[in-house]
């Protein structure tokens, strides 16, 4: 069994790792910390999970009882990883961080998105970003992986087939993504009240958005070059879920029609689908399961391809993905913990 403990088990992604968890046959959750919740049973907080985690308790974060864990998933705000993880690290426990702390490759542009001091900068060179569709070999040989974020999951693995084809022209993109309000996280505020957030669409963060850098960082990796992309974030009227509409401008009249491209481009991956042509995939299809459902369209053969990419931001965008992580990082079938399908309705 591999021993696993969460910081940050109170939270949103927290809990979805726990509820995952309890259905993984190799994993072992020994340790999970709140600071607000120290000393109260897991079962208590969340009922739903009754019968899986009956002796478990929150904990205060604690560097001596996480480093005798194999693990230690960080569901945390950002910045907590910085704090804890070379410890862990130094003493051969290996860290899956759910923040954004080691996602960006460049201090100085995290700094200025997250407003804070990098405060872990020794250990970026290790870090591996833990997006499997990239960078599978690489996350199998991790002791430190960045968990990418909901939005650079959707967003990223829609764009590329078609960037790393070079099919569409890298300097006009277009991200239109719409997410729940679990995004948030579980921490009251006023945005995510049912009187505010229910009934009603916006957008938000337009002039500039700290999931921009991130996914630009990964675009321009994966095609060798600059890319412009506009990026614009909504509030949707739901609890889970991000859809995101992907615009791009073909370069030349491909030779390859897009849904073979995507099709082969994928046929390995087994979190990835590319549903039939014409599809329209909701976010629904993915609730609490750990796909991308992704469709490829080309509207009145013209000049721009659109797709639409769906995933359960606490699932493939968070807690799943991290899940998949720990699967590649000890050499077990990178399935496990994560088969159940959707919920629907
Ligand atoms: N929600 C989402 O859809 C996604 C979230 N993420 C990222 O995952 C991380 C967790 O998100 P989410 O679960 O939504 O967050 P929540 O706000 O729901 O939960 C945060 C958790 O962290 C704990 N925590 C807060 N401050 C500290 C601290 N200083 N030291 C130790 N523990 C702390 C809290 O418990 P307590 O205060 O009691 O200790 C709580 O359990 C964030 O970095 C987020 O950006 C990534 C992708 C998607
Ligand atoms: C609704 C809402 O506020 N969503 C969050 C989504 C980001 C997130 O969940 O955090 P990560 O950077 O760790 O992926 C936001 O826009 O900041």
């Amino acid at each position: 069994m591999i021993k696993v403990g969460i910081v940050g088990g109170t939270g949103y992604t927290g809990v979805e790792l726990l509820r995952l968890l309890a259905q993984h046959p190799g994993v072992s959750v020994e340790a999970i910390t709140s600071r607000s919740e120290a000393g109260v049973k897991v079962t208590d907080m969340y009922p739903n999970l009754r019968g899986h985690y009956d002796g478990l308790a929150f904990s205060e974060p604690d560097a001596g009882v996480l480093a005798r864990m194999d693990a230690v998933f960080f569901a945390t705000p950002h910045g907590v990883a910085h704090a804890l993880a070379g410890d862990l690290l130094a003493r051969g426990t290996r860290v899956i961080d759910l923040s954004a702390d080691f996602r960006l490759r460049d201090i100085a542009e995290w700094e200025d998105w997250y407003g804070q001091t990098h405060g872990a900068p020794e250990l970026l060179e290790g870090a591996v970003y833990g997006l499997p569709e990239l960078h599978r070999e690489a996350i199998k040989k991790a002791q430190l992986v960045a968990v990418p974020g909901c939005y650079p999951t959707a967003v990223q693995l829609g764009f590329l087939p078609l960037l790393k084809a070079g099919m569409i022209d890298p300097s006009q993109l277009i991200a239109d993504c719409k997410t729940g309000v679990t995004g948030a996280g579980r921490g009251a505020k006023v945005g995510s009240l049912l009187a505010e957030a229910s009934e009603s669409l916006k957008a938000y963060a337009v002039s500039g958005h700290r999931h921009l850098p991130e996914i630009r960082q990964g675009l321009i990796a994966a095609h060798d070059g600059e890319v412009n992309l506009t990026f614009v974030p909504h509030l949707a009227p739901m609890i889970r879920g991000i859809h995101a509409t992907l615009y791009g401008q073909l370069v030349a009249e491909p030779e390859a029609d897009l849904q073979a491209l995507f099709e082969t481009w994928y046929a390995d991956e087994p979190f990835v689908d590319v549903m039939p042509a014409g599809s329209h995939p909701e976010t629904r299809s993915v609730k609490g399961n750990n796909v991308c459902r992704l469709a490829v369209h080309r509207p009145g053969d013209g000049n721009t391809v659109v797709v639409l990419s769906v995933i359960d931001n606490l699932v493939k965008g968070a807690s799943g993905q991290a899940i998949q992580n720990l699967n590649l990082m000890f050499g077990l079938d990178e399935h496990l913990g994560l088969q159940a399908p959707a919920l629907m309705p």
